[in-house]
């Protein structure tokens, strides 16, 4: 205790005994009786009036102290960002703090004396409240804890919240339980902003801009996952490599953004020719795209490669005057690979670019393949 309280103490003390001396003496006087200042009545009842006068002295500091005690509980829980409410054993709401009400938009006066669970607490809108985590918390005495939790604004609307739930002691088991809640919306926000971002990002990464198609980098990863499973199972892999013939002059004539739309037509074809689970059509960079075609062999990649010739042929896009011929056209190179353990995927790779050259030096607009045995 400090200093001026204990001096307080003493003096109310000394001022209740003394007023009881001089009662006592008064009565006397008051009758006429003859009365010694320290007989033992007048002890006994100086000593009655102190421990009075230090009974009351304590009962008013413990009230003092009570009431100071709780203005400080409620300064926090006012103060409190985060929402907070205390239900009791049947999971009737008895507190809510102000941060519960701003953030679930009831007032205090719609809360008190609901039941939680039924009212805002019940992701599933089935209300049952045996089912409650936050009063089975009450109930067996276990705290309950969950970063991601769905609570009810009066609104309607859905608040993903973090929840504590702590027990209360009562006499006989728990009186109930105090709820912790923070609103977590800003964080899972900016968790949905960051996924959005990465997978952004990721198919950046492995995507060619133009045209949607894989990118050299995803095909390289692939190549090395298609070639792994070829060695296991033993099977053949194809890689087809063209090359639009005459790009130049198209462009020059017609200008860049048209000769843009050359190639998506180009990759929109390549796409209806990846028709089996683990074809992979990219861009390889420029003019230049690959299709890889597991398990294919000779006769196989070749009707493929034959097929992606006659579609650009069919898509009748004309060809600047200089381009030496009526149409686009495209020229294919063939890397038919039969046995991948005997070879890489950079061997089969330069394989169908050399093919591909065959194919420009015999004329353009045909195809040519090679096998790897
Ligand atoms: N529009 C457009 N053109 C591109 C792109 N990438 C490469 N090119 C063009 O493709 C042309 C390729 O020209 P060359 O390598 O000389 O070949 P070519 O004129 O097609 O002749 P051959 O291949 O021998 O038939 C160049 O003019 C490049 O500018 C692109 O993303 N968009």
């Amino acid at each position: 205790m400090r200093r001026p309280l204990l001096l307080i103490y003493c003096l109310t003390a000394l001022a209740a005994g003394l007023g009881a001396a001089a009662a006592l003496l008064l009565l006397a006087v008051v009758e006429a009786q003859p009365l010694q200042l320290l007989s033992p009545e007048v002890l006994v009842s100086t000593l009655i009036g102190l421990l009075a006068g230090v009974v009351v002295y304590r009962l008013a500091m413990a009230r003092w102290s009570l009431r100071s005690l709780r203005s400080t509980h409620e300064a926090v829980l006012h103060s409190m960002g985060d929402g907070l409410y205390v239900l009791d054993a049947t999971g009737r709401i008895r507190y809510t703090n102000p941060a519960a009400e701003r953030i679930l938009g009831f007032d205090a006066d719609e809360m008190i004396g609901r039941n939680a669970h039924q009212l805002f607490h019940d992701p599933s809108g089935q209300a049952h409240p045996l089912r409650c985590p936050i009063l089975e918390a009450a109930r067996t005495g276990e705290p309950y804890q969950n970063s991601e939790e769905y609570f009810r604004h009066k609104s309607g609307r859905a608040i993903p919240v973090d929840v504590t739930a702590t027990p209360l002691p009562g006499r006989r088991g728990h009186a109930g339980v105090v709820t912790l809640f923070r609103d977590i919306s800003e964080r899972k926000r900016w968790e949905e902003e960051l996924r959005a971002l990465n997978r952004e990002l990721q198919s950046q990464a492995l995507q060619d801009g133009l045209t949607g198609l894989a990118n050299r980098r995803a095909l390289e990863t692939g190549m090395q996952r298609e070639w792994r499973r070829a060695m296991r199972t033993d099977r053949p892999l194809s890689v087809i490599m063209l090359d639009v013939d005459k790009f130049k002059p198209y462009n020059d004539h017609f200008g860049h953004p048209q000769g843009d739309e050359v190639l998506k037509t180009l990759a929109r074809i390549l796409e209806e020719n990846a028709r089996r689970p683990g074809d992979l059509a990219a861009r390889y960079g420029g003019e230049e795209f690959t299709l890889m075609l597991p398990g294919n062999e000779e006769a196989g990649s070749r009707q493929v490669a034959e097929e992606i010739r006659q579609a650009m042929l069919d898509a009748r896009i004309r060809q600047a005057p200089s381009g030496g011929s009526p149409y686009v056209t495209v020229s294919l190179g063939v890397a038919v690979v039969v046995a991948p353990r005997q070879h890489s995927p950079e061997q089969a790779l330069a394989a169908a670019d050399a093919a591909l050259y065959e194919a420009k030096q015999a004329g353009r607009n045909r195809v040519r393949v090679t096998v790897m045995e």
